[in-house]
């Protein structure tokens, strides 16, 4: 299952990557917003990190406006490594190298199009399970 959620600025993007899960039958749960008017993106990152905390989700994708926002409040939760890429390169290293469970977007940076190509790079690439990358996490996780 994957937790989705975003603030305005992300709305219409989490519309378009909505629309994806469901033409790939990918399970999702979408915690909100639920329109364009203005809320406050922390509120998002919280409830995207809680479902992956309780185990309902394995992985999420959130989006504001530009992205930074909505990584900063991801990041502050244990156990969330929380991924701003704007490039398929970054999706895909993040997942191998920093296993990555969020995927994080700005809305008002990346076009449809490249925000979809990012989401499948990001939904279809595993964890390398690299030695050097688990100590490297490990040690992330202790601080
Ligand atoms: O936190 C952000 C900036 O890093 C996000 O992009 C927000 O979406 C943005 O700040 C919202 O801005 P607005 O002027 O309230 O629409």
């Amino acid at each position: 299952m994957i937790a989705i959620g975003s603030d305005h600025g992300g709305f219409e993007l989490k519309n378009n990557i909505i629309q994806y899960l469901e033409e790939n039958k990918m399970p999702y749960k979408d915690l909100g917003c639920y329109s364009t008017e203005s809320c406050d993106y922390p509120e998002f990152a919280h409830k995207v990190a809680q479902s992956i905390q309780s185990g309902e989700c394995e992985k999420g994708i959130l989006i504001c406006g530009t992205g930074i926002g909505i990584s900063i409040a991801a990041n502050k939760n244990k156990g969330i490594r929380a991924a701003l890429c704007h490039d398929c390169f970054s999706a895909e290293a993040t997942r191998e190298h920093n296993n990555a469970n969020v995927l994080v977007m700005g809305g008002r940076v990346v076009g449809v199009g490249l925000g979809l190509k990012i989401v499948e790079t990001f939904l279809s690439t595993e964890f390398s399970n690299d030695e050097r990358h688990l100590r490297r996490i490990s040690k992330i996780e202790k601080q």
